[in-house]
């Protein structure tokens, strides 16, 4: 039999913290991944704190095999070393079917769980993949005597976890939120592309051929335009961490030198209810806290639309525009995020208390 409602918040061991009700919103624009193994990449690692929204330690893909001890050792002694201030200290473990994930965990968490905010697990393929985490997490922070439950934030990069989103989203109320995995999705799903996420010049749509006296022209010159490969994927991701209350993000862009398309791929994902990307250079934490924070624009429009809205009914007129119910919502959303990050932001907190909230209106 599954689990009672009830049962969903009890912990799933004697003496384990007890789960949480709501998961915090915490600002998380870029989650940025740096191997611990790595003695250049690590000793970068306390200079970051405050300067990104969080730090993740990675020991899966990307850290060879023979390092794997190295990688997770180095990550114990930064849990231990630093003290993370206002920044998310994550890991990303590896994946439930290695020989080093159990490792990983029985190390981690008796070592820095009192310091890990969020355990990323890559390729969950289904809810039984998150119960079999749940409860091994619950019996280590038993153990360790932990006070507040580490939270759970899953990869999408198998078709059959892309499948399985809603279950994956509901099966624990650890449940922080997902990413998206372009890489390994691309390779499971057998795309013909060779790229970590990011578009392909060979997506696209033409425009029609045009005709010439009643003949269609199929050589002439004509505009093509290229498509988001991950737009159904994200679309799906958001919808189904929106209903679950997790945090859908965009996951990795792998050409690090074309910061003009890694910008554009961020925002395609912010404006579709992402709250962030990784960061998998230094350079990438500067474009995520860009994009994934609203702009002074969009601030100021949303305050006079608020302003405008009074009590949140009716319509109004603004700048040509009607504004109502629905899209005061939206500007209501966009506040929010703006006073989230405001708060550990200082020069985004500049920039927003310098809107002026005076708005002209026409009551319909
Ligand atoms: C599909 C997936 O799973 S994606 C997630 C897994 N992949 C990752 O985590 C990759 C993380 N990033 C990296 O490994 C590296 O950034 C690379 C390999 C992409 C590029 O590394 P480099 O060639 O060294 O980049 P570059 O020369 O520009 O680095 C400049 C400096 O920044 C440092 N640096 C590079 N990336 C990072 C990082 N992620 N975190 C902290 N410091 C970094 C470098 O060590 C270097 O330091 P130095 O000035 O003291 O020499
Ligand atoms: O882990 C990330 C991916 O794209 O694969
Ligand atoms: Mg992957």
């Amino acid at each position: 039999m599954t689990r009672t409602a009830k049962d969903f918040f009890a912990p799933l061991a004697v003496g384990a913290p007890a789960p949480l009700r709501e998961i915090p919103a915490r600002p998380s624009r870029a989650i940025h991944f740096f191997d611990p193994g790595n003695e250049k990449m690590a000793a970068k690692v306390p200079d970051m704190v405050g300067t990104v929204d969080v730090l993740l330690g990675n020991l899966e893909d990307a850290v060879k095999a023979e390092n794997k001890e190295k990688s997770r050792q180095g990550l114990v002694d930064i849990g231990r070393a630093t003290d993370f201030g206002p920044t998310q200290f994550w890991t990303r473990i590896n994946s439930l079917d290695s020989p080093w994930v159990l490792d990983d965990l029985t190390t981690l968490v008796p070592e820095i769980g009192d310091k890990l905010d969020v355990i990323m697990v890559p390729k969950v393929q289904g809810a039984e993949d998150i119960h079999y985490v749940d409860r091994l997490l619950a019996q280590l922070e038993a153990k360790a005597g932990l006070t507040r439950p580490i939270l759970v934030h899953a990869i999408l990069e198998t078709a059959r976890g892309v499948a399985n989103i809603e279950e994956i989203c509901a099966a624990s109320p650890r449940m922080q939120g997902l990413s998206l995995g372009p890489a390994d999705l691309a390779a499971d799903r057998r795309m013909k592309t060779t790229r970590v996420g990011g578009g392909h010049p060979g997506y696209l749509v033409r425009q029609d051929a045009p005709k010439v006296g009643g003949e269609t022209q199929y050589d002439a010159e004509r505009t093509s335009y290229q498509q988001d490969l991950w737009h159904y994927t994200i679309a799906r991701m958001v919808d189904a961490c929106a209903m679950h209350g997790i945090y859908p993000y965009y996951g990795p862009f792998g050409d690090i030198l074309d910061t003009v398309a890694c910008e554009d791929q961020f925002r395609n994902a912010f404006l579709l209810g992402c709250v962030g990307a990784w960061s998998l250079h230094p350079v990438q934490i500067t474009i995520a806290n860009k994009v994934f924070s609203p702009s002074v624009e969009d601030v100021t429009h949303a305050r006079r639309v608020i302003t405008a809205m009074g009590d949140g009914t009716g319509a109004v007129m603004i700048d040509g525009k009607m504004e109502d119910d629905a899209s005061v919502k939206q500007c209501q959303v966009m506040v929010a995020l703006a006073e989230e990050l405001a708060a550990i932001d200082p020069e985004l907190k500049k920039q927003y208390a310098a809107i002026p909230d005076q708005v002209e209106v026409h009551q319909s």
